[in-house]
């Protein structure tokens, strides 16, 4: 059998896409309304104090086109705590106002492919539990999309050796470094989790950026070869205050 390359997990995630009912929302009355944007307000109070306690991460974005109108991105240590904060969600009176668009479940992780041999437990190193439990950026802009890696019979990546693999990831990666300060990803293992085998979580400022480095590396053999890739989600950064905006009537 081949060499499995070994990962890494952090948070586990949740991609929870919402549509909003126009016609239910604009059709409740005043006080409906506000009653569900006080508890929405309160949703957002109560994610940012559990970033503040380190204890996970919520991002709020807005999505362009008809997939979706909003995405809840949250990270949290167990699955349970995932689950629970999608059920209270679901609670909200605000949320008789939403239907469900799309969600994804997966597990912040880092592989071995560029890893450097230091000994010692990684989760005892402070820059690998930065990136396997991050803060989400809030960055002005959003792209999310799940992809494979092909297993067909002439281009295979589980049938490459581990050597061939890190290669074609240290080119990845090169392309990847190259959008530094622009770009920032999130990649997120779902094997077993969901339809597809990662999230690709992306935040910039400038959305443009997410188009040349999707471009870019369409052109770099892992992705040429072996990549495949599902919906794209883009969209802006809500805010407490730019949610409430979006939803007046
Ligand atoms: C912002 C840029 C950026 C940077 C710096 C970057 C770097 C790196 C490094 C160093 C590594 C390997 C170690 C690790 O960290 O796991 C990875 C790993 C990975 N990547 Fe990546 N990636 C980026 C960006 C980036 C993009 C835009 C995509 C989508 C590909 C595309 O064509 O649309 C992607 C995918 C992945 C995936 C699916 C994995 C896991 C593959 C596996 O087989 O395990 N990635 N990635």
């Amino acid at each position: 059998m081949n060499e499995a390359a070994s990962t890494l997990e952090g948070w586990y995630a949740l991609h929870d896409f919402r549509s909003i009912n126009w016609t239910a929302w604009k059709s409740a009355d005043d006080e409906e309304r506000a009653m569900a944007l006080d508890e929405l307000q309160e949703f957002f109070k109560e994610w940012s104090e559990v970033e503040s306690a380190k204890q996970g991460s919520t991002a709020v974005y807005g999505i362009v086109g008809q997939k979706a109108d909003f995405v809840l991105m949250h990270l949290r240590e167990t699955l349970e705590e995932l689950n629970a904060v999608e059920t209270a969600f679901n609670k909200t009176l605000f949320a008789r106002f939403t239907t469900k668009a799309y969600s994804y479940v997966s597990v912040v992780e880092l592989s071995n492919y560029l890893a450097g041999e230091g000994g010692g437990d990684p989760m005892e190193n402070p820059h690998v539990v930065a990136r396997l439990k991050p803060i989400l950026p809030k960055t002005k802009y959003i792209c999310f999309y799940p992809m494979n890696k092909k297993r067909d019979l002439s281009d295979n990546w589980y049938m490459l050796d581990m050597e061939e693999r890190r290669n074609m990831m240290r080119s990845h990666g090169l392309i990847g470094r190259s959008y530094a300060g622009k770009v920032k990803q999130i990649i997120t293992g779902s094997v077993g989790f969901d339809d597809w085998e990662w999230g690709v979580t992306l935040f910039a400022d400038d959305a443009l950026q997410f188009k040349k480095l999707v471009y870019e590396m369409r052109f770099d053999e892992v992705s040429a070869r072996f990549g495949e890739f599902g919906s794209f989600f883009v969209g802006p950064l809500l805010t407490p205050e730019s949610f409430d905006d979006m939803l007046k009537v």
